[in-house]
């Protein structure tokens, strides 16, 4: 359902373009000459297009000068092998490649069965059956294309062929964002080496990629292991490590103790949400402090939680337990008591807190960041994290103002978008790759307060909280979307999924 396939990658590690090179040499001089490599490279793309096309289909292979082509080339000649029709498309003037390039356009020209043409040609496209590789460039690519590039680009784009990138849709960098308008291959797929990138994770870039498949070529583990990155993907493996199965001999004070704080006349449906989530995802004791006029709704609904009573129609004083996580925000509504009783609560609160929703507007409209506790977590959403922390230009810019923001805090943020992001205090970011744009609805958010309410209570530390919760949420997600469509599906949906989820760690 995700938009990535994963192959055994050993680290979730994103690396720049640069350190992608470095790691690329690394290999190379560890014994693995750079021909070979490449031919490593090409074999894993030809396997997957074998895999996933039929014999009738047939390749148009557009290949830049530099290694992005030379892998153009070399899958070329193996698609030719395996037995498909192959043509090969290249800038018929400047046949200046670079030297693996060179070796693998030699070896092409001597097979008959593999016509070359130029560019120009690759607009004749007439067979339905035809696919589109675009091996243009790679993550060498550093300055804005040429109008030529740019012409041959803007054109594959309108044949209305399945596309398929090597390593990265020409026209992305690897690690930075594009000007605005840029011309970039629109892939169906996208065949990246070893590493995502982290164009792939951003909503201005990402949207070129396709699918992903991140296939493993085997670049040097030691480099891959001690190389200092502050980007990192979640992935199921590192879920995997943090994930503490139940115990036999635990009691429900192992599993904590939540207080779900929200709610007011109309939203009672937010916190009911949030309270059913922080249960489901295995809390001990789960309490909701929600007004009166929740009560009957909350525990008809869900008889499991505790109800605390606090003004009638909203929130007008937040009582402090000892012992318990707080998760405020859902449905809590926009009155100046119920925000007067958040800040008396933040004045005197110490523990871990999750803050969400209008709790987060209140502090950004009353210029309250210094009310946050230290280690707090909190989630917005793009226009939250504007109200909180000001504009940027683009969510690059976002991601490097909330690693400055969450340390100067000592606070985790959990910036939500198409691929929700995790920074930490200590100023590492991880993206999570589970979910769909089904969860983008009203109650999605309430859910994922719950959850790490929930994940926190249970003493999960918070950093592993915040990313196992994000996963957690996203992958049932994606399970709710399979059975019911992305279209149909509800964060309620969602929320029953969750035992799903845990079922398939288990
Ligand atoms: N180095 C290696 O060992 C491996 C590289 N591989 C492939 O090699 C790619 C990287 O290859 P390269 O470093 O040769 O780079 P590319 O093939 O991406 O680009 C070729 C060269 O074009 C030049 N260039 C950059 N921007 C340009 C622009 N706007 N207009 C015109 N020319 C421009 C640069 O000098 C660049 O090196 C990867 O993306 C991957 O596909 C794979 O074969 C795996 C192994
Ligand atoms: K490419």
């Amino acid at each position: 359902m995700s938009n990535f396939d994963v192959y055994a990658i050993p680290k979730m590690k994103i690396l720049t373009a640069d350190q992608i090179k470095k790691c690329d040499s690394v290999t190379i001089e560890k014994g693995i000459s750079s021909i070979n490599l490449m031919e490593k490279a090409a074999r894993a793309c030809a396997d997957w297009i074998e895999e996933n096309f039929e014999l009738k289909n047939k390749f148009l292979v557009v290949c830049g000068h530099g290694n992005n082509g030379g892998d153009g080339f070399a899958i070329a000649r193996m698609l030719y092998e395996k037995g498909f029709d192959v043509e090969v498309f290249i800038n018929g003037d400047d046949l200046k490649f670079s030297p693996d390039a060179a070796i693998n356009f030699k070896k092409i020209k001597t097979i008959s069965g593999i016509d070359i043409k130029d560019f120009s040609e690759v607009f004749n496209v007439n067979n339905e059956k035809s696919v589109i590789v675009d091996a243009l460039f790679g993550y060498g690519l550093n300055r804005e294309l040429s109008d030529d590039f740019k012409n041959l680009i803007e054109k594959l784009n309108q044949i209305p062929v399945p596309k398929i990138s090597i390593d990265i849709p020409t026209g992305l960098y690897a690690d930075k964002i594009i000007e605005e308008n840029s011309i970039v291959l629109k892939a169906d797929f996208t065949l990246t080496f070893q590493f995502y990138k982290r164009s792939f994770l951003h909503p201005e870039t990402g949207r070129f990629c396709g699918k992903i498949t991140v296939l493993d070529i085997e670049l040097d583990k030691d480099f891959i292991d001690e190389v200092e990155t502050d980007y990192f993907i979640i992935d199921e493996k590192l879920i995997r490590e943090i994930y503490k199965p139940r115990g036999d001999f635990s009691h429900k004070g192992t599993f904590g103790k939540s207080i779900l704080v929200g709610g007011s006349y109309g939203k009672i449906g937010a916190i009911l949400m949030s309270t059913l989530s922080a249960l489901k995802t295995g809390n001990g004791l789960t309490f909701t402090i929600a007004p009166e006029c929740g009560n009957i709704i909350l525990q008809s609904r869900i008889p499991e939680a505790m109800f605390i009573g606090s003004g009638e129609n909203y929130i007008d004083t937040i009582e402090i337990q000892e012992k318990a996580v707080y998760g405020i925000g859902p449905g809590l509504g926009k009155e100046e008591q119920t925000q007067k009783a958040l800040f008396d609560f933040l004045e005197s609160y110490q523990n871990p807190v999750i803050l969400d929703a209008d709790a987060l507007n209140f502090l950004a409209e009353n210029d309250k960041l210094s009310l946050i506790p230290k280690n707090a977590v909190i989630t917005p959403h793009p226009l939250e994290f504007e109200r909180l922390f000001g504009k940027t230009d683009n969510s690059f810019e976002r991601i490097e103002l909330a690693k400055q923001k969450a340390k100067e805090l000592q606070i985790f943020i959990i910036l939500k978008d198409h691929h929700t992001a995790v920074i930490t205090p200590k100023n590492k970011v991880f993206y999570n790759i589970t979910g769909n744009s089904g969860m983008a609805k009203g109650g999605s958010g309430d859910v994922l307060t719950g959850i790490l309410t929930s994940l926190i209570s249970q003493k999960y530390n918070i950093e592993k909280a915040c990313i196992f919760g994000v996963w957690l949420h996203g992958k049932a997600g994606d399970l709710a979307a399979e059975e019911f469509s992305k279209e149909a599906m509800l964060p309620t949906d969602l929320i029953n999924k969750i035992g799903e989820v845990f079922k398939r760690l288990n």
